[in-house]
């Protein structure tokens, strides 16, 4: 049996494919390649280009492959964008999650593993890590339209023959250690690529967002979850959904927070490289800490974290960021190459 890994084009979803191939799964891979790269797929693995709306095109993946198991990475993650374009957003990550799931069911498939987010909870009431249980009140059209994906799959498990796992990510940061795909987008404003892009002089520097919270050094927590444990967790969710594990929905990170300038410094201790950083106002929006209470997943899913250490997720995050910066130059010398020789 196959697995579809929907946005397997893109930061987790590469990830992924790697993890599910590693583990012996056959895997096909739907992606319309909007943020995610073709070069991102692992070759082994069985490409579709198009878009998880498309009702003929799943009919189609779904008649063409043995699939017992959906993972749904595909959406739209920028939040600032989902201010500015909600209803893209709605269409992208909710709307599209339905008709996902609709085809999934009519085609017989009862496992699904959902993308979702931290960003379900907004603020909270106070900064101890936030279980699974905690009011849930996004900040953002971004965090309600993963919600509304993960009310409407709770409801589609209780009337069909259909389980799902959904995991809410924290920060998601690193690359497989391996260096076989990373974190590629153009554009990213994940600190952690940010950062390493300023440690290897991709950047002038780092903004720091606020230095006023109520946190020890002023600036925001956040909990950093290596990609590979999450990519590991996705695992452990499809064996659970196999066994006949029940609807879950469950929180992925480690449970401890780092501030910004703790995660500014460990940048340059790793990297060995010094940038500027300029200290500026919050940015709207962010809460002061968000830390995973991931126990839930833990215990239900037996999932162990491998690479919980932060030197490590930059560690690999640099090797990711010194590979693209190469692949760049390789791309410009091609390009200068093929102009040197082309005949005008
Ligand atoms: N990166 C994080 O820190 C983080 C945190 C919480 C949740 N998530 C969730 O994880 C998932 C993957 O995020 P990512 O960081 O890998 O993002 P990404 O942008 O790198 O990957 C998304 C992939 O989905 C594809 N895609 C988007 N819309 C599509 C559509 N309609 N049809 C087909 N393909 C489509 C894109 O081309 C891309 O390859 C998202 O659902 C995101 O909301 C990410
Ligand atoms: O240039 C930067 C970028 C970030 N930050 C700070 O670093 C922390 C982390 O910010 P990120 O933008 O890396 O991530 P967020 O905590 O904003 O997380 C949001 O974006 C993530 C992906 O970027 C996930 O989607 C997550 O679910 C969503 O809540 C925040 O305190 C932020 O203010 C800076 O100071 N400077």
């Amino acid at each position: 049996m196959a697995v579809l890994v929907t946005g397997g084009a893109g930061y987790i979803g590469s990830h992924m494919a790697w993890a599910l191939l590693d583990a012996g799964e056959e895997v096909v891979v739907l992606d319309r390649l909007s943020t995610g790269f073709r070069w991102a797929v692992p070759p082994a693995a069985r490409f579709y280009l198009g878009d998880v709306g498309n009702q003929d095109l799943l009919a189609q993946v779904f008649a063409e492959n043995r699939i017992d198991a959906v993972m749904h990475f595909a959406g739209s993650i920028v939040v600032p964008q989902s201010v500015a374009h909600p209803l893209e957003y709605y269409d992208n990550n909710t709307s599209k999650t339905r008709l996902l799931a609709e085809a999934t069911i009519a085609a017989g498939i009862k496992h699904f593993v959902f993308s979702s987010t931290a960003a379900v909870y907004g603020d909270q009431p106070d900064d101890t890590p936030v279980l699974e249980s905690a009011p849930l009140q996004p900040k953002n059209p971004y965090g309600q339209s993963k919600l509304m994906a993960e009310i409407m799959l709770r409801d589609a498990a209780s009337a069909h023959d259909f389980r799902f796992v959904a995991l809410r990510y924290f920060n998601v940061a690193g690359a497989d250690p391996q260096g076989r795909t990373g974190l590629s987008t153009v554009g990213a404003t994940h600190l952690i690529k940010i950062a390493v892009e300023a440690a290897l002089a991709q950047r002038s520097g780092v903004d720091i967002f606020g230095t006023d919270y109520p946190t020890p050094d002023g600036t925001g927590i956040r909990d950093y979850i290596h990609v590979s444990d999450l990519v590991e967790a996705h695992l452990r969710a499809l064996s659970y959904l196999r066994r006949g594990g029940e609807a879950l929905i469950a929180n992925c990170g480690y449970g401890r927070g780092y501030s910004v300038l703790e995660v500014l410094q460990t940048v340059m201790r790793v990297s060995g490289e010094r940038f500027d950083l300029r200290y500026g106002p919050r940015r709207p929006g962010d809460a002061a800490s968000v830390v995973a209470n991931a126990t839930l997943a833990r215990r239900l899913l037996d999932w162990t974290p491998r690479h919980d250490d932060l030197d490590v997720i930059v560690q690999t995050a640099l090797a990711w960021e010194r590979h693209l910066m190469e692949r760049k130059i390789g791309d410009l010398r091609e390009l200068r190459q093929r102009l040197a020789t082309a005949a005008f």
